[in-house]
């Protein structure tokens, strides 16, 4: 695939490194400086920009009928019109808030146990999450995904950094030098506790799932998600 890079800072170079050893090529290579580019001969758009730039740059591939994924956090309030843009292009978009294989499973967990826990109404849940301290946003996109998955499926409400009502889960974001995304679900209770966590040891994993789920995109049309990418049902 000739691939076009919507940001070039440290997930670009991640990918690029990757997108090369499986025999992709890199058309483009977009950062703050790169006004009107073109993405003339890309196959497919990779966008991990900054939660300000995220919809311009989605939006363009969008009107250019180029494929697009992003994994830009912060910027989801646009969503919904970014869906609708790409239907009615009958174009390609997947968003993922974690493009890791290990988050991806580590999400069925979260719902698999937001489900049991359900039931056991002395448990409380809150979420940490823990990235280097260049992160614009807070909470991460994955905390996020996390929380909106937990309360689909129980009769919390909605989430929140500051300390949580009885019906909200608190999210603590940490920032600390070079850690690359650590993330764990917590269920206290006065006499135990439960605890889920992903741990990421480096960039790679974001930025393989990346380039995999491009290569799967590449020729479809739609909305997808990483489910549709790693077939889990
Ligand atoms: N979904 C996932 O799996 C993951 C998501 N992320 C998310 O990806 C995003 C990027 O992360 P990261 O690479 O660490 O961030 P960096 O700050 O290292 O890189 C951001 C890049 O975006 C560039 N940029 C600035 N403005 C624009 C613009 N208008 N159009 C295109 N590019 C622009 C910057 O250019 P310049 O250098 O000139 O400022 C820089 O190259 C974040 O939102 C982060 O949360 C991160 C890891 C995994
Ligand atoms: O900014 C990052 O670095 C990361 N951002 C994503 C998020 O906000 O969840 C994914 C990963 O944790 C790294």
């Amino acid at each position: 695939m000739r691939i076009a890079l919507l940001g070039y800072g440290k997930m670009g170079k991640a990918i690029e490194t990757i997108a090369l050893e499986r025999g992709h090529s890199i058309m483009l290579k977009v950062s703050s400086a790169s006004e009107n580019f073109s993405l003339q001969n890309c196959d497919v758009a990779i966008d991990f920009s900054l939660p300000s730039s995220a919809v311009a740059n989605i939006s363009k591939c969008l009107e250019a009928g180029v494929p697009v994924i992003s994994g830009t956090t912060g910027w989801l309030d646009d969503y919904d019109d970014i869906v609708s843009l790409c239907n009615s292009k009958e174009g390609t978009f997947l968003y993922a808030s974690n493009f890791s294989l290990g988050v991806n499973i580590f999400f069925e967990l979260n719902k698999t146990l937001a489900k049991l826990m359900e039931k056991l109404p002395q448990y409380k849940v809150n979420i940490e999450e823990i990235h280097h301290t260049q992160k614009l946003d807070a909470p991460s996109g994955t905390a996020i995904t996390l929380a909106n998955d937990i309360i689909d499926e129980t009769n919390y409400e909605k989430w929140t950094l500051n300390t949580p009502k009885q019906n909200e889960i608190g999210i603590l974001a940490k920032r600390i030098e070079n850690v690359p995304g650590t993330h764990d679900v917590n269920y206290d209770s006065a006499v135990d506790s439960i605890q889920i966590k992903h741990t990421a040891h480096s960039r790679q994993g974001f930025a393989l799932g990346a380039v995999i789920a491009a290569e799967y995109v590449h020729d479809k049309k739609g909305v997808f998600t990483m489910k549709d990418v790693l077939n889990i049902s």
